[in-house]
Parts: structure tokens; C-alpha cells; sequence
């Protein structure tokens, strides 16, 4: 997908909501646990409920690592449902990757061919030669994390070296990268107070923003400092949307909960879609 076709269904759906899809066995509703794929069937229920709230899906990879060879089965089955059945959806594989070049390669097919992903999130601590490889796959979007969401974001990232925070750093040099068209970047919602710095360095970058709910991040303030005239924000939800009930309602309950999101990012669009 590219991003004029992002953006047309921002402003078709009023929404730049992405929902994480960060299944845990132990959290969703029992009854499912006798599905032959407990994990698909949580999935497509969510998706199902929330398919036009919502641009994009992003499964962390994690939660379908840890059940082996049946997890990363059902995230290849997501995947596919969502391409087969919502083709117009952006999907990211939360997956922070990046290693020497011949090895990244290999992660960007993993994802890009295989799994037929949009997009893949990459740190980018290894540099120029670990993050190419993925930006060189045509309309596919690599998303560097920038400055994340956690507490540990303060160990390195907006330290200073060499006169400048080591985010910008990141910033300003991916930007030189090649097909660094393919770039965007995740800036943590808990971080709202650096993104009018931050937009100074990317105006145009999309940028992938999880911390909403759950971690406490507020989505007027990441869309007061954040937006730009393509709007260029995703603001991701996962457990605040996916987990609002245990019970047998918990897909129309996601679905609520997505709709508030969804309503309150409608208000943030006004000026833009008048
Ligand atoms: O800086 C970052 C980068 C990634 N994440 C991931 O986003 C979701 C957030 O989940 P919530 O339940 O909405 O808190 C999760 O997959 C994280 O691993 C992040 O939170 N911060």
C-alpha cells in the first residue's frame, strides 16, 4: 500500500486508528480456548467488529512467538485474512527488527514476501546497512523507532551526543539513507511534548504512534503537536481495545472502545477534511 492510499482512507473513514492485535491466551475470553486456533478465532472476531473503525492492524510478533510453531500459524493466517477479506487496511508486524545486511534481507522477506506485511518495525541502533535492506523492498514501509513509548526511552535515546539527542540523530540520518521515501517512524504517545521537535526534522514522515490508553499517552496532545496536512499520524491502541471485555460481548465491546477513539480522532480531522 502506498501512502496517498493510507491517507484516502484516513479521510474516507475518519479515522487513523490502529488496532494492536497483542493476543494473550491468559486474557481472552475461555470459551475460545476450545477453538481448534484459539488465536485466529480472537483475531478475526476483533477484526470482524473493528474492520471500519480502524486504517490499520498491528500484530506484535511477540505474542505469537511465544506460542511457537501454532502462534506465528495464526499470525499467518491473520495476516491473510486481513489481506484476502480488508485488502485496504494497512498492516504492521511489530517485530523491531535489524541486523547485518545479509541477515535484515532475510527479515524483510520474512515479512514482506512471506507474510505479505506492509510494514515491519526496525530499530535502528545498528544503522545505515542494517535498515537499507528493508527499505529497498518497493511499496513496503519500513518504521524506525524514534523515541518509544517506555521510561527506557530516556537510557539512550534523548541523550546527547555530540551536541544533539540521539533521536534526532536518528532522524536526521535515516533521512539520508536510500529509499528512505519508504520510511516512517514510531514516536511513543507518552512522548507528545517532543513531537513539535520532532516534526520540525520529519514534517512529512508518517509516524506510528503506540502509548494511547493503556500506557497513559493522550491522543489531543499527539495530534495538537503531531499532525501534519496529510494528517501522518497512526495512533495504536492494542489492550485497551482488545482486552475491554472477557466475556462473550468482548468483540462489540472492542468495537465501543474503538468507536471512541475513532470519534475522537473524527474532531482532530475536522480542519483538515473541511
Ligand atoms: O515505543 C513503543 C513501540 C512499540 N510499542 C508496542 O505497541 C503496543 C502498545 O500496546 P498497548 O497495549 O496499547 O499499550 C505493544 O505491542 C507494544 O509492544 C509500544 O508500546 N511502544
Amino acid at each position: 500500500m502506498t501512502t496517498n492510499q493510507l491517507v484516502q482512507q484516513i479521510k474516507k473513514k475518519k479515522s487513523f486508528l490502529c488496532i494492536g492485535l497483542d493476543v494473550d491466551l491468559n486474557k481472552i475470553p475461555q470459551h475460545l480456548l476450545e477453538e481448534e486456533d484459539p488465536i485466529f478465532a480472537f483475531n478475526k472476531a476483533i477484526i470482524d467488529a473493528t474492520h471500519h473503525l480502524c486504517v490499520a492492524y498491528k500484530p506484535n510478533t511477540a505474542f505469537y512467538e511465544a506460542y511457537g510453531l501454532k502462534g506465528w500459524k495464526a499470525l499467518e493466517k491473520t495476516i491473510n485474512y486481513l489481506n484476502e477479506n480488508h485488502p485496504d487496511i494497512f498492516t504492521i508486524a511489530d517485530a523491531k527488527r535489524g541486523d547485518i545486511g545479509n541477515t535484515s534481507t532475510m527479515y524483510a522477506k520474512a515479512f514482506f514476501e512471506d507474510l505479505a506485511f506492509d510494514s515491519v518495525t526496525v530499530a535502528p541502533y545498528m544503522g545505515k546497512d542494517s535498515v537499507e535492506p528493508f527499505l529497498a523492498f518497493k511499496n513496503k514501509h519500513t518504521i524506525l523507532l524514534a523515541l518509544t513509548s517506555n521510561k527506557g526511552a530516556f537510557d539512550f535515546q534523548t541523550k546527547t551526543v555530540d551536541g544533539k539527542e540521539v533521536y534526532k540523530q536518528v532522524l536526521e540520518t535515516s533521512k539520508t539513507w536510500e529509499h528512505s521515501e519508504n520510511l516512517m517512524y514510531v514516536v511513543g504517545a507518552t512522548k507528545a511534548e517532543f513531537l513539535a521537535d520532532i516534526r520540525q526534522i520529519i514534517p512529512d514522515s508518517f509516524l506510528l504512534v503506540p502509548g494511547v490508553g493503556a500506557q497513559g499517552g493522550n491522543l489531543q496532545d499527539v495530534c495538537k503537536y503531531g499532525m501534519n496536512n496529510q494528517v501522518g499520524l497512526l495512533i495504536n491502541s492494542s489492550r485497551g481495545i482488545i482486552y475491554a471485555s472477557k466475556e462473550d460481548d468482548f468483540a462489540q465491546a472492542a468495537a465501543a472502545k474503538a468507536k471512541e477513539l475513532q470519534q475522537e480522532m473524527e474532531v482532530e480531522l475536522h480542519s483538515l477534511l473541511v
